[in-house]
């Protein structure tokens, strides 16, 4: 199987969303009249973001999660992407697996492969991601404002517990509860569905892909304000309670969960409390936006400081 082989039967796959897809030197796109695009990057390194031997349709997965994520947080809807991979070999049992992880979750929200790049090379997956949404109505990081609740979906903690037991450095928490961990780390949710319902809601949105303290530190940075966040009201997995306490890090700092936090003012917390129940995902109000800047852990509202050894996961430090 040569290149264009290789291409051909894992890549290419019809792009109705397109006006050309893969095959020529560029793909051409007609974004909808009224919508503005958001374009985003995202990549995934062996040894650096997944762990050698991982599953390979739980890359393909995880490869487009974690750009259609990016999308979600700025309320938009994902349309396109483009895929560069660098892999070691052409192993035709990896390459089917990762096309099934890629393509069944771009089909489940009709994002269109439309080109990419391949090549030899230690094994790298990098997607761009192309959506829209209407005019002037993106969730942006510098809307929040002192007073606004800090918000987030779904679960916390999992994905990193799952990292650190691979590293040798989680506390024993039993079969079951790590198995679930690691379904959280290699099979991300992007919640583009909750991204859409909160434009003209949210104030502020990021994806938390780092860790949440260190990502949220980032909103407010942009916006000009500062949080409070509180360890007692992270949303965890049942089984992992007693481990917030334990180990604040693990949810408060700990990356790869690719849930949404997002800032919102005090007059939207009943439609807010109304999408969980539609969405059928969690949503929990877990701080406060404040004047000033940076982020404080506290243990509960108008709690102790919580002290953490990190923010968020960095790749340079
Ligand atoms: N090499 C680069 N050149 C230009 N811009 C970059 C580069 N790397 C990152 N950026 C930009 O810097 C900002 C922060 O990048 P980062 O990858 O940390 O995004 P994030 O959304 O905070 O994290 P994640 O990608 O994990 O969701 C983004 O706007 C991104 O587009
Ligand atoms: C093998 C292995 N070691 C460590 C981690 C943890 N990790 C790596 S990158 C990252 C942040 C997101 O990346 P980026 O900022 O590049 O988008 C996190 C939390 C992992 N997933 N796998
Ligand atoms: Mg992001």
């Amino acid at each position: 199987m040569n290149e264009f082989q290789l291409i051909r039967r894992y890549f290419d796959r019809p792009a109705p969303g397109a006006v050309l897809g893969v095959g020529d030197d560029a793909a051409i796109l007609a974004p909808a009249p009224g919508m503005e695009l958001v374009v985003t990057t995202d990549m995934l390194v062996e040894g650096r973001h997944f762990f050698a031997g991982t599953d390979p349709a739980s890359l393909g997965h995880k490869t487009l999660a974690v750009n259609l994520s990016d999308v979600a947080a700025m309320g938009a809807r994902a349309r396109w992407a483009t895929l560069a991979v660098a892999l070691p070999a052409a192993d035709e049992a990896w390459l089917a697996a990762f096309s099934r992880g890629f393509f069944s979750l771009a089909d489940r929200h009709d994002v269109d492969l439309v080109g990419g790049d391949t090549t030899r090379g230690p094994l790298t997956l990098s997607v761009t991601l192309i959506g829209e949404v209407p005019a002037g109505q993106a969730i942006r990081r510098d809307g929040a404002v002192a007073g606004d609740d800090i918000w987030v979906s779904g679960e916390l903690g999992g994905a990193a517990l799952a990292v650190a037991a691979r590293y040798g450095r989680a506390p024993d928490v039993g079969l079951d509860t790590l198995r679930n961990a690691a379904r959280r780390l290699d099979w991300p949710e992007p919640r583009l569905q909750l991204g859409e319902r909160l434009r003209g809601l949210a104030s502020a949105a990021l994806d938390v892909s780092d860790g949440l303290t260190g990502d949220l530190a980032h909103l407010c940075e942009r916006s000009g304000v500062a949080a409070e966040l509180w360890l007692s009201a992270l949303p965890c997995a049942e089984a992992l309670l007693a481990l917030r306490s334990s180990a604040p890090a693990l949810f408060a700092a700990g990356g790869d969960d690719y849930e949404l936090c997002f800032t919102a003012p005090r007059a939207h917390r009943a439609a807010i409390e109304a999408l969980p129940a539609e969405l059928g995902l969690r949503l929990t109000r877990v701080g406060r936006v404040a004047a000033g800047e940076g982020v404080r852990l506290l243990d509960a509202p108008d709690g102790a400081p919580v002290l953490l050894t990190h923010t968020s996961y960095d790749h340079f430090r």
